[in-house]
């Protein structure tokens, strides 16, 4: 299940340079079901990890676009895998709520009834693989992500400014927010996600009592994030313009998720809280955008 010799990326589009060594790398556009089959049928493909989306900004301002990535790859993948007996991982949001859920402690099974035609789509995916599970025995799994925080530019979310406050912290030493400083918001850390797929997929299918379960790692607010980014960058400044498309979709999201299944089934626990996020973030990110000058190599005698 690991490693490059059992993992094959791909999309759309190249991938981004420095990645190379991680693992071979193919093109699928998931709207071509043949595509997708070929990939499978050629590489003895036995898990499908579908990650393609549009996001909540993005999907907000191209929506037909949305719903056939959203939507029509969902079914694509649904019907390969059920074709060729794949294990099925689509994640799910916390974009799949909205403002007529509970906001705070929101559970797995409650109401659902998103604004955003991103959070329709996952409603769908989630739906349409627990449909696909009952009816075909597909062995479809989804976990419900709050925003992810990683070193990987943000794709057009309502949660991204928790990512580009770090580039900014370093870049610039000043973050301009489009939330309102009290949003309060869940996030997880990059590698508590990518733990939690790997110990959904680990599990028997017997110790699942649900096929799309919430996982979650820690709220905050922007001024909270800023606070934390102060106490290692003491001048770094937070400034706000707020823009009414996010504001709003932030408003009708969960403030905290309640992950209790998650961690009774299968044992789910994140690591990493704001700070040691913070930590890693401006670690990562020092390394990545501000590298150590070369020292001038000695002359060879
Ligand atoms: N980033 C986050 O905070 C969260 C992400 N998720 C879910 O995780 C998944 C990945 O999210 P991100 O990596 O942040 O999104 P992203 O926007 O960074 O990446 C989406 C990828 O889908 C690809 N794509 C678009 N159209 C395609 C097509 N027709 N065929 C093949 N690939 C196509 C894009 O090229 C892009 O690489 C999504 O399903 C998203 O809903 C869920 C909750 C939080
Ligand atoms: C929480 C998500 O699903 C994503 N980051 C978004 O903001 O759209």
């Amino acid at each position: 299940m690991y490693g490059k010799d059992s993992v094959i990326l791909s999309d759309i589009c190249k991938r981004p340079s420095g990645f190379e060594h991680l693992s071979p790398f193919c093109y699928v556009n998931i709207l071509d079901k043949s595509s997708i089959e070929e990939a499978v049928v050629n590489n003895n493909i036995d898990t499908l990890i579908h990650f393609s989306a549009l996001l909540s900004a993005v999907g907000e301002n191209n929506v037909p676009l949305a719903i056939s990535v959203n939507g029509r790859g969902v079914e694509n993948v649904l019907e390969v895998s059920k074709a060729h007996n794949l294990k099925l991982f689509i994640p799910s949001t916390i974009g799949a709520f909205g403002p007529t859920t509970t906001r705070d402690g929101t559970p797995d099974l409650t109401i659902q009834r998103p604004r955003t035609i991103y959070g329709v789509t996952k409603v769908y995916a989630e739906l349409l693989g627990e449909y696909y599970h009952e009816k075909y025995g597909v062995d479809f799994r989804s976990l419900r992500f709050p925003g992810i925080i990683s070193t990987v530019e943000p794709g057009g979310g309502t949660t991204d400014y928790a990512i580009k406050i770090y580039y900014d912290a370093l870049l610039n030493g000043k973050h301009i927010c489009y939330l309102k400083p009290d949003t309060e918001l869940p996030m997880m850390y990059d590698t508590d996600c990518m733990t939690s797929v790997v110990q959904m997929l680990h599990t028997p299918s017997e110790n699942l009592s649900l096929r799309t379960y919430n996982v979650t790692g820690f709220s905050f607010t922007p001024e909270q994030i800023a606070e934390s980014i102060r106490k290692r960058i003491p001048t770094f400044q937070i400034e706000y313009n707020i823009c009414p498309i996010r504001q709003k979709i932030a408003d009708s999201w969960p403030r905290s998720l309640d992950d209790s299944t998650a961690r009774r089934d299968w044992a789910w626990k994140p690591e990493y809280d704001l700070e040691a996020t913070t930590e890693i973030m401006l670690e990562l990110l020092t390394a990545k955008l501000l590298p150590p000058k070369n020292e001038p190599k000695l002359a060879t005698m």
